[in-house]
């Protein structure tokens, strides 16, 4: 949204980053449940003369925005998905205050898992699991709205059915052709709904927590296989499309996916000394590295998707 200021194009927006809140609710029969949020605001406002001309009175202080999070939380009186929280407070700031044309939300929410302790689901302790649940939810004043999805450090490996040939050989190519290698990468995803206003989102209050674990599960069991068998992987690449196409495919409400997936290699380890070989390689001893790694990315939308 750039606007002209003194013969320049301008563009602006302020809000609050990493507001921190956790949420309990508890059922009459001694239930508990709690999320644990990470709120980022940013607001595209009408403000340019506290640029401009040192008046603030069309400002939203940082610090109320940062309050609206514990005000809005407080309000939510049942549980609800972070989507859902993050489009009741975009929701709130184009609504309440003349000035803001567009509410941008982001949330991370933490993994809080309940304890099964004996089998048992319990009543109030939880621990903590790997990867995140985030969303962006942009609303304008229009009522229009963008709502992504996604997961972030979702960490997986297999050990076997993986391979990469066939690719360009040149005079600095060392890398050998394989058909047996490990797998591993921290996928970070994100898929875009197809709602595109407030009024069209599912009223059901835990629908997008559903959809997450659903995509959740189709990642994962397209990357893996099925358990006794697995299926092999030619590349990253291709596992990659595997995911985001079978996402597409299995989710009608949403519009593009976007993967990245960067290959984390474990290396085979050969060790020799003068007295021959201490350690040969035969697809069991690796050596684990974080840097370098490959980076890996693709997004797959509809034909008729915006994104
Ligand atoms: O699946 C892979 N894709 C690549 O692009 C690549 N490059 C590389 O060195 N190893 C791999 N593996």
């Amino acid at each position: 949204m750039a606007e002209r200021v003194e013969g320049f194009n301008f563009e602006q927006r302020h809000g609050k980053k990493r507001v921190r809140v956790a949420r309990v609710w508890k059922t009459k029969e001694g239930k508990h449940y709690v999320v644990e949020w990470r709120v980022s605001i940013s607001l595209l406002s009408d403000c340019v003369n506290s640029y401009l001309r040192d008046d603030n009175s069309d400002i939203v202080a940082t610090d109320t925005m940062k309050n609206t999070v514990y005000a809005k939380a407080k309000e939510c009186s049942e549980i609800l998905s972070v989507e859902n929280f993050a489009i009741e407070l975009a929701k709130h700031f184009i609504s309440f205050y003349r000035q803001v044309t567009t509410a941008v939300v982001n949330i991370v929410e933490k993994p809080w898992e309940r304890i099964i302790m004996d089998g048992q689901p319990h009543m109030h302790g939880f621990k903590l699991g790997s990867e995140r649940h985030t969303v962006e939810a942009i609303v304008k004043k229009s009522g229009a709205l963008q709502l992504t999805s996604g997961v972030e450090g979702l960490s997986v490996l297999k050990t076997t059915k993986s391979g990469f040939e066939g690719f360009i050989r040149d005079k600095y190519t060392a890398l050998p052709e394989t058909r047996e290698r490990m797998l591993a990468t921290e996928v970070t995803g994100l898929w875009r709904y197809s709602y595109e206003s407030l009024s069209s989102v599912p009223q059901k209050p835990l629908y997008f927590m559903e959809r997450y674990d659903d995509v959740k599960r189709v990642l994962l069991e397209t990357f893996f296989g099925p358990p006794n068998v697995g299926v092999y992987s030619p590349s990253v690449q291709s596992t990659l499309y595997q995911m985001a196409r079978t996402t597409l495919n299995r989710f009608p409400d949403i519009d593009c996916v976007q993967l990245k997936m960067p290959n984390i290699h474990f290396l085979p380890v050969n060790i020799s000394n003068t007295g021959g070989q201490i350690v040969k390689f035969n697809d069991d001893v690796y050596l684990p590295t974080d840097e370098p790694h490959g980076s890996i990315q693709a997004t797959l939308s509809r034909f008729w998707s915006k994104m």
